[in-house]
C-alpha cells in the first residue's frame, strides 16, 4: 500500500480544524435548515430539468454539505424492511449468533460490530452496527466481473447471518442495496453536471463500485443517563457516555443515510453548534464525504457529523457508503482549480484509503481481523 494513501487517511488534522473552527457567523444561530432537494426533475428527459436539480445539489454542498432528497423513487417496502431488517438483527440473534459474525474475523471491517469494540473519536460509543460490502449479484446491473475487494481479493467477504437463524434477511437487505446503489449512481450523475462536468464523467469508475452499508443501533439512554431532549433543533451539550457515534466526516464520495422516526443524527456547522437533523418523511439524508472533497478541492464540504440518541426508543438507521470502484485513483479534478491554485489533497487509492480510515477506529489503529484485545 503506497505511504501518501496511509499518510492521508491516518491524518486527523482535517477534523481538528472543522471541530475547532467557530467563527462563521452566517451558521450562528440555530435558524440554519438543511435544504430538502425534491430530485423529480432529475428523472427528466429534459436536460435542463436534471440540471436544475443539480444546481441545487451543488449550492448544498458548498454550504454545510447536507440536504435531504424527496421523490427518489426507493420504495418504501425496500425502506421499510431493511429497517424491520435491522430490528430483527440486533434484536433476534443471540450473543452468540451475533460472535459468530464478529468484525474481528474480517480484515475490512465487515459483519457484527459490537458496541465497545470500534470507536471513531476515542469515546465510548452506544452504537451497534452490522455492516457488508458490494456483492455483483445485489448490483442490478450485474457489475462488470471485474469486482476486487479492499484488499484486491475476488472473493467476497460480507458475513451473513445464517438463513435459519433470521429467514428473509438476506433477501430483504440485498434488494434494498441494489435500490440505494442504483439512486446512488444516478445522484453521481446529478452530482457530476453540479461540476459542470459531462453527466456521465464518473461512470466508468462505478461499475464495480464499493459500497459499504450499514445496519446502526442505538438504544435509548438508560433513564438516569436521559439528556433532556433540545427544545430548538440546536443541540445541547452531549456527555461522552451518551455519544452514539463519535464525530466524524464519512470517507467515500456520498452517503445516503435511512433512519428510523428516532431523531439522532447531529452535523456541525461552521459557526462550531451541532444542528440536530430532522429529515422529512420519505426522505434520504444526503451528505458529501472526503472523495467529493477532494475531487473538489475543498469546494464541496465533507461535513463533520456525529449521533446523539436523546429520546426514550432505539434509534435505527442505514447508512450507505457510495465509493468508487476500490482500484481507482481519487484526485483534484482540473476543472476544480483556478488558474495557478494547486490542489490541497494528495491522490489517494479508495479502497485502500477507506481501508486504512476503518483500521483507525480500533484503538491500536492495526485494523479487525484477529484484533482480539482492542479495547
Ligand atoms: O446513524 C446515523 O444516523 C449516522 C451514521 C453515520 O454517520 C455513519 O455511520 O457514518
Ligand atoms: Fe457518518
Amino acid at each position: 500500500m503506497d505511504s501518501t494513501t496511509i499518510e492521508e487517511a491516518r491524518s486527523t488534522s482535517y477534523i481538528e480544524a472543522r471541530l475547532a473552527a467557530k467563527d462563521d457567523p452566517q451558521y450562528a444561530s440555530s435558524n440554519y435548515t438543511i435544504p430538502i432537494i425534491d430530485i423529480s426533475p432529475s428523472f427528466s428527459s429534459s436536460l435542463s430539468s436534471r440540471q436544475s436539480v443539480a444546481d441545487q445539489i451543488r449550492s448544498a454542498c458548498t454550504n454545510t454539505g447536507f440536504f435531504y432528497i424527496t421523490s427518489h423513487g426507493v420504495p418504501l417496502s425496500s425502506r421499510e424492511t431493511i429497517l424491520t431488517q435491522a430490528e430483527r438483527f440486533f434484536n433476534t440473534l443471540s450473543r452468540q449468533q451475533k460472535e459468530e459474525l464478529h468484525i474481528k474475523k474480517s480484515e475490512l471491517g465487515l459483519g457484527w460490530e459490537p458496541s465497545e469494540y470500534t470507536s471513531i473519536a476515542g469515546d465510548v460509543e452506544t452504537k451497534e452496527g452490522f455492516n457488508f460490502g458490494y456483492e455483483a449479484k445485489m448490483d442490478k446491473s450485474g457489475g462488470d466481473g471485474k469486482y476486487r475487494n479492499l484488499d484486491g481479493s475476488e472473493e467476497n467477504k460480507n458475513m451473513w447471518p445464517g438463513e435459519e437463524d433470521l429467514p428473509g434477511f438476506r433477501e430483504g437487505v440485498g434488494e434494498y442495496y441494489g435500490a440505494v446503489l442504483d439512486l446512488a449512481r444516478h445522484l453521481f450523475r446529478l452530482f457530476a453536471l453540479s461540476l459542470s462536468l459531462p453527466e456521465t464523467h464518473f461512470d466508468h469508475m462505478t461499475t464495480h463500485p464499493g459500497g459499504i452499508a450499514r445496519l446502526m443501533y442505538y438504544p435509548a439512554p438508560k433513564s438516569s443517563a436521559l439528556p433532556s431532549p433540545p427544545m430548538t433543533s440546536e443541540s445541547p451539550d452531549a456527555k461522552s457516555e451518551q455519544i452514539g457515534l463519535g464525530a466524524h466526516s464519512d470517507y467515500e464520495c456520498f452517503t445516503l443515510l435511512l433512519s428510523s422516526a428516532v431523531p439522532g443524527l447531529e452535523i456541525l456547522l461552521p459557526s462550531g453548534h451541532w444542528h440536530i437533523a430532522n429529515p422529512p418523511p420519505n426522505s434520504f439524508i444526503v451528505n458529501v464525504a472526503d472523495f467529493m472533497m477532494r475531487w473538489t478541492n475543498g469546494v464541496y464540504k465533507s461535513t463533520i457529523h456525529r449521533v446523539v440518541n436523546r429520546g426514550r426508543e432505539t434509534r435505527y438507521s442505514v447508512p450507505f457508503f457510495f465509493s468508487v470502484n476500490y482500484d481507482e485513483v481519487v484526485e483534484t479534478l482540473p476543472t476544480c482549480l483556478k488558474e495557478g491554485e494547486k490542489s490541497r489533497y494528495k491522490p489517494i487509492r479508495a479502497g485502500e484509503y477507506i481501508l486504512e480510515r476503518l483500521k483507525v477506529t480500533t484503538k491500536d489503529g492495526a485494523g479487525f481481523y484477529g484484533n482480539e484485545d482492542v479495547f
